[in-house]
């Protein structure tokens, strides 16, 4: 079943059922505390355990002259039912000295009440009926929830495996449903159970005694302490004894044990009958206990904390549900006269806003564009340009619009020759970044007609509005268009503008490879991370601009910026003053800080990917192992960041720094070729729990990450996947 189906029977079977769950989930609250009150009342008796049914009746036999009944509850509780002064009393007592102990417990308002809201909403039947499906529907939504993590998580042996980040509510949704969802699982069951025994769809089987009473002997006569049952069952065993009634042999002791029931000759001690109980009322009592914790303070607690993520579970769940963006698509152009053809693989609805952009701007500019979802593609008779623009699932699987793409692809072969894009939309986060993309790209490159306008699939990373714009508009220039999209404010992250003074800054002439620092010093003491990102809008009306933080002192940061010809940001940062105030915002980069625990850490990066780095190496006072690879064209092009190296170096912060040039020798050299080269030692980082940090450009990070999966199937036999699960490869390029 597709991942799309999953979720809206999830999403159905939760609304369908939220009243009642909600109803049943906080009065479940409630009664788990009963349970846990009534265990912790002082009527248990250490060492009694140990004592036979003989001896226990010995003992309340000698304390009281006429004994009813001896029943033992789930808490172990041991309470008789005795004559004192001709009147029925029932109290706790001590099966020891028989002491009496205290009365019977007496179910609490409050437990009263929540019994009947929870078993039947003060409706009687309908309402026994409504709880019941319920329970039914919540294992049900725990079933589907457990497949849709499995699937999120890319296997069910990955299911505890860490999750991804990607909105507060989707994260502690599929936290704490993974913790709860065992409870959960028991507590449906068994109250569907209790739900079906009541309305006897599981037939009672009760036990029935055939008793040969013209049979019955007085004779051996025998002291009950010595009949063989009493003197052999332990007091563990005994739920109730019922003395005799009368003198009379045909009356009997009537034992119910945790297995079985007996009838014993009171003159003999003979079994005169011994049943089994069924199934079903072993069944029925293990489904009480499992559903209401009697007897137990542990499950109760496991239950009342179920019970409790219910309706968390609910409010997330629904939160995911209506922060997805909305999906529908309106097109005024028919798809046989679209020269533009846009399709979408989204399963979330976030790339089809992307997409929806694109779309826009090109009906914007006059032309005929068509927008539509990966399964739908089809013969398009107009087609000159064909964008897709995908997500990833899964481990690297479609998302849920275009499952059906491949075989689509293949049986409507356009006529016309047309030119393709692909467009890739994932998260460095995943182990398969943008693969759904990659293959995409070449399953179109073996397509008849299909013509590829950009070779290479362009990534855009955690949705960054930036990758995606430089995409369109490059694109754009190939189509001859001039594309510039904007992002609308529901993209916008709210995020809060800070004054930053620029302290110090590489001049114009010293500019290496167009590359540049900026030291700044952050005014009103937004709190930043080396790795969180500097957002910089460069004018009015334009897109920010993200640049990786290093923090060099408290409220102190640099940033390394490379200089574009045409860059309205770098050039705008270049031409600051020394001591010149600009505004700009922190976005927080959880992912990317660096390791607190880690004892060793390999840095990799190109370029400016080293501007984070260099933050983190001045902050590493406890001078843990830090070794830092770092790939520029020439020699020259360290200069920037030489004498920062040099002193990490010399004062310990920085444990070893091996560089990679490109252009200095006939052979290029690159990061991978140096990773490649002292793998084994990578591999005892990441044995030993250490961390691999990469900040550069998506290209080397391929490359990279190619380097770093072959070292973890050569040296450490597993799969790469598995240490960027534990967060021991942490990435941030772009
Ligand atoms: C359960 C799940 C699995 C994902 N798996 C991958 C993956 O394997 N590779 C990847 O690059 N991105 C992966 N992503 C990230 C998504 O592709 C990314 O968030 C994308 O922007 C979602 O777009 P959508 O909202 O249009 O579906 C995954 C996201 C989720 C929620």
């Amino acid at each position: 079943m597709t991942l799309s189906i999953w979720r809206y029977s999830h999403l159905i079977l939760a609304v369908s059922s939220s009243l009642f769950l909600l109803v049943a989930s906080i009065t479940g609250v409630i009664l788990s505390v009963e349970p846990i009150n009534n265990k912790l009342q002082p009527y248990s008796i250490s060492n009694a355990e140990g004592l036979s049914l003989a001896e226990t009746l010995a003992n309340i036999n000698a304390r009281y002259d006429d004994v009813i009944s001896v029943s033992q509850d789930q808490n172990g509780f041991v309470s008789a039912t005795v004559i004192i002064d001709s009147k029925n009393e029932s109290f706790y007592i001590d099966p020891i000295t028989g002491d009496k102990l205290g009365p019977i417990i007496e179910k609490a308002p409050i437990y009263q009440f929540a019994t009947n809201l929870h078993r039947s909403l003060f409706l009687k039947t309908p309402g026994r009926l409504f709880i019941g499906l319920a329970s039914l529907l919540l294992f049900f939504i725990a079933v589907s929830g457990i497949v849709l993590i499995a699937k999120r998580q890319g296997g069910i042996q990955r299911f505890f495996s860490s999750v991804v980040r990607e909105n507060y509510a989707q994260y502690q949704h599929v936290v704490y449903s993974r913790i709860v969802l065992i409870p959960i699982v028991i507590l449906a069951l068994s109250g569907v159970y209790l739900s079906l025994l009541r309305f006897q769809l599981i037939p009672e089987t009760f036990i029935t005694h055939e008793i040969d009473f013209d049979n019955l002997q007085e004779e051996p006569l025998l002291d009950y302490t010595n009949f063989e049952l009493l003197k052999n069952t332990p007091l563990s065993e005994l739920r109730d004894i019922e003395y005799p009634f009368s003198e009379f042999v045909e009356d009997y002791y009537l034992i119910r044990l945790k297995n079985k029931e007996v009838l014993l000759n009171q003159y003999t001690g003979a079994p005169i009958s011994e049943k089994k109980y069924p199934m079903v009322t072993l069944a029925s009592e293990w489904a009480t206990v499992l559903h209401t914790g009697q007897g137990t303070i542990l499950w109760s607690i496991v239950l009342g904390l179920g019970s409790l993520a219910v309706p968390f579970l609910m409010f997330t769940g629904f939160a995911v549900y209506f922060k997805r963006p909305k999906t529908n698509i309106k097109n005024t152009v028919p798809k046989e006269k679209a020269r533009f053809v846009i399709l979408v693989g989204s399963e979330g609805g976030t790339t089809l806003q992307y997409a929806q952009l694109l779309h826009s701007q090109l009906l914007a500019l006059g032309k005929k564009s068509y927008l539509a979802m990966m399964d739908d593609y089809t013969t398009f008779k107009s087609m000159e340009h064909l964008v897709v623009i995908t997500a990833t699932y899964g481990q690297g699987e479609a998302p849920s619009s275009a499952i059906k793409f491949e075989t689509l692809l293949k049986k409507h072969i356009q006529k016309q020759p047309y030119h393709f894009s692909v467009v890739g939309f994932g998260s460095t986060s995943y182990p398969h970044f943008c693969e759904f993309a990659y293959e995409t790209n070449k399953l179109l490159q073996t397509t008849p007609k299909a013509n590829a306008l950009i070779a290479q699939v362009h990534t855009v990373n955690d949705r960054s509005f930036e990758a995606y714009t430089n995409w369109a508009t490059a694109w754009g220039n190939l189509v001859g268009l001039n594309i510039r999209l904007t992002k609308p404010t529901k993209l916008a992250e709210k995020s809060h503008k800070s004054p930053f003074i620029v302290l110090e800054k590489t001049e114009a002439q010293d500019m290496i490879d167009d590359t540049f620092l900026l030291t700044l010093k952050n005014t009103n003491g937004a709190q930043a991370n080396s790795g969180d990102l500097l957002s910089i809008v460069p004018g009015s009306g334009e897109q920010e601009r993200l640049y990786s933080l290093g923090k060099l002192d408290d409220n102190i940061f640099t940033i390394s910026v490379k200089r574009h010809p045409e860059g309205l940001c770098s050039n705008y940062l270049l031409q600051l003053e020394k001591g010149t105030t600009f505004s700009a915002s922190v976005v927080a980069n959880k992912n990317f800080h660096f390791p607190k625990k880690a004892k060793k850490t390999v840095l990799i990066a190109t370029g400016t990917g080293i501007g984070p780095f260099l933050g983190m190496i001045r902050s590493n006072s406890r001078k843990n192992e830090i070794h830092l690879y770092w790939g520029g064209r020439t020699e020259d092009s360290l200069k920037l960041y030489k004498p920062f190296i040099d002193n990490a170096l010399e004062s310990g912060s920085l444990t070893t720094f091996i560089p990679a040039y490109s252009r200095t020798q006939t052979e290029k050299k690159y990061v991978q070729h140096l990773i490649k080269q002292d793998g084994e030692q990578i591999a005892k980082v990441l044995r030993k729990k250490g961390c691999v940090m990469i900040c550069g450009s998506i290209a080397m990070q391929k490359e990279v990450l190619n380097e770093l999966q072959s070292i973890c199937n050569r040296y450490l036999k597993k799969d790469l996947s598995f240490y960027q699960n534990r967060k021991q490869i942490k990435m941030d390029c772009y």
